[in-house]
């Protein structure tokens, strides 16, 4: 090699080595910031991302400024236009202000106590700003406001992204942002540069939790109880001025509001339901309990984003209880019901550990009391109701104990059944009222010879397979048949094919 080239070759390398070492630094974090990966695990992830979207949808019900469009002109044009749900503290173009929001919800609770745990934090993060970045969509340079405390802990869902921290005199930082990460900026990075979001190429949810500071949060009491004052004084001033005693207040005046007088619909169970419907469970009871014994798994993730610690959940038609783990699973109380005694039996023994009561009842004339619930779950109920009347008035029933915001989960079994694998039950139907034929076996762990006995009038012997032949009246929903009934009477979120069943998810407005 001549000396040139050796030069060459030498100015070659040393280039390259310079080019490294500004790539690596590019990716150092600033001091102060650490990336933390798989704070959460996919599935968390998912979970979580669907609770947020789900609650993005009903923003405009949240209470206060919980949810922001942000639709400022200038935002939108810029493409800043990005939607927020603010939880514990309330931003307005980065500035803290005193406005009513939400607390944490439960699952955000639940990550803000995780990353205490890991020793993120310090103190568990009572405020949350979650943003939701459409493709686009982007967050200029920014410094949080000094209202919050240090460290404030960004967690990413959805798609990977990266932040980029600027700092006057220093090499900018580019940080890769990965799905279930957490990234806490603290120290210089919080307070000495700024950070920003690049245009996301994909749907993107951050959440960045933290904490307002001490004084801002005194601050905010104060001026509340002087708004408070003011205004109870101004009330009192003009009740002063009319001379009238205090009205009592509306809230104490208040009787909880009686279930409805029964109607046509309600005050006699059809002979069809009895023999076909309430005595069939009541003989195979222990034969349905020995292969259904836990929730199918959307309705269980149903159960878990909306049944959390202190809501009363009300299981219609609760069966065996196989919904007893998944709504009670994060703390709540469930109260089920069913028209099967054999079957109530079975769910009073299996889940007398849990929160859990359950007693015989019917779906269309329930003995709570109006707007008690926080949940209601009506799974594989309708389609043994025999008359139009008789579904709509369940579906009421189910609304009418729900409080307003609550919500309800109705699976229906459907008339259109997949084909292969995908259909567990394996049953097709051709016409939408079927009587579906349940084979008894009188032999095997699950036979119980007390219940067999009970059989109603219409069972017959199968010799062949040493059974007794049962036939369950069914009504199956045609495609948009559910959704029809439950959308008159409150607000459907979601709609969907799942299990061989139609599903609504709805709430009480
Ligand atoms: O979306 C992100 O990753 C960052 C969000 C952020 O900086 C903020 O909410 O202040
Ligand atoms: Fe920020």
């Amino acid at each position: 090699m001549s000396h040139q080239q050796r030069r060459a070759c030498i100015a070659a390398g040393a280039a390259a080595a310079a080019a490294l070492l500004y790539w690596y630094r590019r990716r150092q974090p600033p001091e102060g910031a650490t990336l933390l990966e798989a704070v959460l695990d996919e599935e968390e992830c998912e979970t979580l991302e669907t609770l947020l979207r789900d609650l993005l949808r009903n923003g405009s019900s949240l209470p206060g400024k919980t949810y922001s469009p942000v639709t400022a002109p200038a935002f939108k044009k810029r493409n800043q236009s990005r939607e927020t749900l603010q939880f514990g503290a309330y931003v307005d173009k980065n500035r803290v202000q005193n406005a009513a929001v939400a607390p944490l919800p439960p699952a955000l609770l639940r990550v803000a106590r995780r990353l205490k745990k890991l020793g993120v934090v310090q103190s568990v993060p009572d405020a949350c700003c979650v943003n939701f970045y459409g493709q686009g969509q982007w967050l200029p340079d920014h410094v949080d406001s000094k209202k919050f405390e240090r460290p404030l802990v960004t967690v990413s869902l959805g798609s990977e992204q990266c932040v980029v921290f600027r700092r006057r005199g220093y090499l900018a930082r580019r940080i890769r942002l990965p799905v279930g990460s957490a990234l806490r900026l603290g120290g210089d990075a919080a307070n000495d540069w700024t950070h920003g979001l690049p245009p996301a190429t994909r749907p993107r949810i951050s959440l960045t939790f933290r904490r307002l500071n001490a004084e801002t949060k005194r601050h905010f009491a104060d001026e509340t109880k002087a708004i408070k004052e003011r205004r109870d004084a101004k009330k009192a001033l003009k009740r002063q001025q009319r001379n009238k005693p205090p009205k009592p207040s509306v809230r104490a005046e208040r009787r909880p509001e009686a279930a409805p007088l029964p109607s046509e619909a309600t005050d006699k169970t059809p002979s069809i339901e009895l023999e076909h419907v309430r005595s069939v469970y009541n003989a195979i009871a222990p034969q349905w309990h020995g292969t259904r014994y836990k929730a199918w798994p959307r309705v269980a993730k149903f159960c878990l984003m909306n049944c959390g610690a202190g809501a009363l959940v009300a299981d219609v038609g609760c069966g065996n209880g196989k919904m007893a783990d998944a709504a009670c699973r994060r703390g709540a109380f469930t109260i089920a019901c069913d028209t099967s005694d054999a079957l109530i039996d079975i769910a009073h023994t299996t889940h007398k550990d849990k929160r859990y009561e359950c007693l015989v009842a019917d779906g269309v004339r329930l003995p709570y009391r109006s707007g008690a619930f926080d949940v209601a779950l009506n799974i594989a109920v309708l389609h043994h109701l025999s008359t139009a009347e008789r579904r709509v008035q369940c579906i009421r029933e189910t609304l009418r104990i729900l409080k307003p915001g609550g919500r309800a989960l109705f699976y229906a079994w459907a008339k259109e059944q997949k084909n292969g694998s995908e259909n567990r039950s394996g049953h097709q139907f051709d016409s939408t009222d079927v009587l579906v034929p349940f084979h008894l076996r009188e032999h095997g762990p699950h036979y119980n010879k007390e219940t067999a006995r009970q059989c109603p009038a219409h069972a017959v012997r199968d010799e062949r397979k040493n059974a007794t032949v049962l036939k369950r009246y069914c009504h199956v929903f045609a495609e948009g048949e559910l959704r029809g009934l439950v959308a008159g009477a409150a607000r459907v979120d979601e709609c969907y094919y799942d299990e061989g069943n139609w599903a609504v998810a709805c709430t009480k407005l």
